[in-house]
């Protein structure tokens, strides 16, 4: 039995994953807050809303999926009923294996994932590390829930708040582009929903090439970038307004957050 405490934006993406994947609505359990959120998950997926406290009791392997913020009540509330061989997988940005392991107040298996919002499309960028009492198994059975719903990476954990600040968040530095350049669209007199169409598939095209061609980032741009052509001209903009260090600071400030989120 699999429980995902704190079925919200990401345990409901993870939970329809693993539906998809062929996992049983009876095999899932979900905790929540609000009544009203209960009834919703069980009428969409057909599972049951539990207790964070039954859910720890009766479920093999806990996904911790709370903001960060609520990571600290969550594991006061579980620790009574946790059995000690339970895998406990913690989703939250900045929070250490180490903070879980102590809340747990004994030698629980944790594994810390950070993944993203493509989750609810297969196409997640999952990124996991092992805790002090986590072993080849846990990480095994930690990939075979993530693999389903996207790419699984093996990282050391001291990576952990650079990866939530690259792939975690990177789906919210490509929409933001995506709004910048519809706004360009406008601002050239183009339809909205027109240009939208435009930057979307422009983005996906990429993105498709980038993965499947195999060519470096570099050598593709170099491929649209004619000598005295248009590519060069908005590149010279970009460069102009920095968007390259804009890009550093603003992934090196995520990073920074992350880690003052572990220190609560
Ligand atoms: N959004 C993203 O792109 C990503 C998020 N993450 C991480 O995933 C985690 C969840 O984020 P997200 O899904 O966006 O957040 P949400 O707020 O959508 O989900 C968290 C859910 O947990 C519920 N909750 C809070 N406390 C408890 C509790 N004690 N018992 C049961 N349920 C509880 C909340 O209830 P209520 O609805 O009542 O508030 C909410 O539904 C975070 O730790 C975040 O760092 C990781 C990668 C990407
Ligand atoms: O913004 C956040 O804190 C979360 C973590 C990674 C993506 N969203």
């Amino acid at each position: 039995m699999i429980a995902i405490l704190g079925t919200g934006k990401m345990g409901e993406a993870l939970l329809s994953g693993m539906l998809r994947a062929g996992f049983k609505p009876g095999d899932v359990l979900a905790t929540v807050r609000r009544p009203e959120r209960a009834r919703a998950l069980a009428e969409t997926y057909g599972v049951r809303a539990v207790s964070n406290a039954e859910a720890a009791k009766s479920a093999g392997t806990l996904i911790l999926a709370v903001k960060p913020q609520d990571m600290g009540s969550l594991l006061d509330e579980i620790a009574p009923h946790l059995p000690a061989d339970r895998l406990v997988i913690s989703a939250a940005a900045g929070i250490t294996t180490a903070f879980v392991e102590q809340r747990l107040g004994h030698e629980t298996p944790v594994v810390r994932v950070m993944s993203n919002t493509p989750i609810k499309f297969d196409e997640a960028m999952s990124v996991i590390s092992a805790g002090a009492y986590a072993g080849e198994d846990h990480l095994r059975r930690t990939e075979d829930l993530l693999r389903p719903v996207g790419k699984v990476l093996r990282i050391p954990e001291s990576q952990q708040d650079a990866a939530t600040a690259l792939s975690g968040s990177g789906p919210a530095y490509f929409f933001y582009l995506v709004e910048a350049m519809v706004d360009a669209g406008i601002l050239l007199g183009m339809p909205r929903a027109a240009a939208l169409d435009m930057v979307t598939q422009s983005i996906v095209g990429a993105a498709v090439m980038l993965r499947d061609s195999g060519e470096h980032p570099v050598i593709l741009r170099e491929a649209v970038t004619s000598p005295g052509g248009t590519t060069i001209a908005a590149i010279a903009e970009l460069e102009r307004h920095s968007v390259r260090a804009a890009f550093l600071a603003a992934i090196e400030a995520a990073r920074d957050r992350g880690r003052e989120l572990a220190s609560g």
